[in-house]
């Protein structure tokens, strides 16, 4: 088993019958998701799920897990979800499978929040992965060249063919390669207040566990913000 999967099938211990589950995106969360699916068929775990991603709700609905949308649910219990950088203090940076919209979206609207990592997402400080910025097409090249002049070496995703990458919501993601984030609300205001910016991919104070994938098994750490 690798550490991806230790930590999917050891989050989904923590989904009990009756609750509304958000859905996190990517690989990590993948198994996570596949496990709540093998729970609900053999041993008949009863949950309404709401999904982070059309991938994550095709794989849902493969599985046969009763999906919701968030709008039409009265509160989410529990959302499980990966991370691409986690930094000492706990806070993280998502994003790297371009959900990260609908994962800030379901993360604030719920009650508890797992993040599910292998040890390779631990750092001391934010920003060796670059923070992923949404941002909506019209006015894209105005933002990049604002983000060069800042010197944050911003790049517009692209797929392997050279496609713009577009997001659920069909916006483009802005790449920053920061190195190291020393002020994360600050940056994180910042992003928030340039016409044009959806979301950007730093979840601060968002996390209350984090499950880690250690050679010798899952580590749970329970976080205070
Ligand atoms: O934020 C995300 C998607 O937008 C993912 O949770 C994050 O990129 C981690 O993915 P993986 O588990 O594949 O490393």
């Amino acid at each position: 088993m690798n550490l991806k999967q230790m930590v999917g099938i050891e989050a989904a211990t923590h989904v009990k019958s009756g609750m509304v589950v958000g859905l996190g995106t990517g690989s990590t969360a993948y198994y996570m998701v596949e496990e709540v699916g093998r729970r609900i068929k053999e041993e008949g775990l009863n949950i309404v799920g709401v999904t982070t991603s059309k991938a994550t709700e095709a794989q849902a609905l493969a599985l046969g897990i009763p999906l919701k949308s968030i709008d039409d649910v009265t509160h989410v219990d529990l959302t499980i979800d990966g991370a691409d950088e986690i930094s000492a203090d706990f806070q993280g940076i998502k994003g790297g499978g371009a959900a990260l919209l609908f994962e800030k979206i379901v993360a604030t609207y719920s009650n508890k929040n797992i993040w599910i990592v292998d040890e390779s997402k631990l750092v001391v400080k934010l920003g060796q992965f670059p923070l992923p910025v949404e941002v909506i097409p019209y006015g894209s090249t105005q933002l990049l060249n604002l983000f060069a002049t800042k010197e944050m070496a911003p790049t517009l995703r692209r797929k392997e063919n050279g496609d713009i990458v577009k997001t659920d919501s069909q916006n483009y993601i802005i790449d920053l390669q920061l190195d190291q984030i020393d002020s994360p609300k600050e940056l994180g205001t910042w992003l928030s207040s340039l016409p044009g910016v959806v979301e950007h991919g730093l979840f601060l104070d968002v996390v209350n566990t984090v499950i880690v994938g250690r050679e010798n098994g899952p580590e749970t750490i329970q976080v205070n913000h």
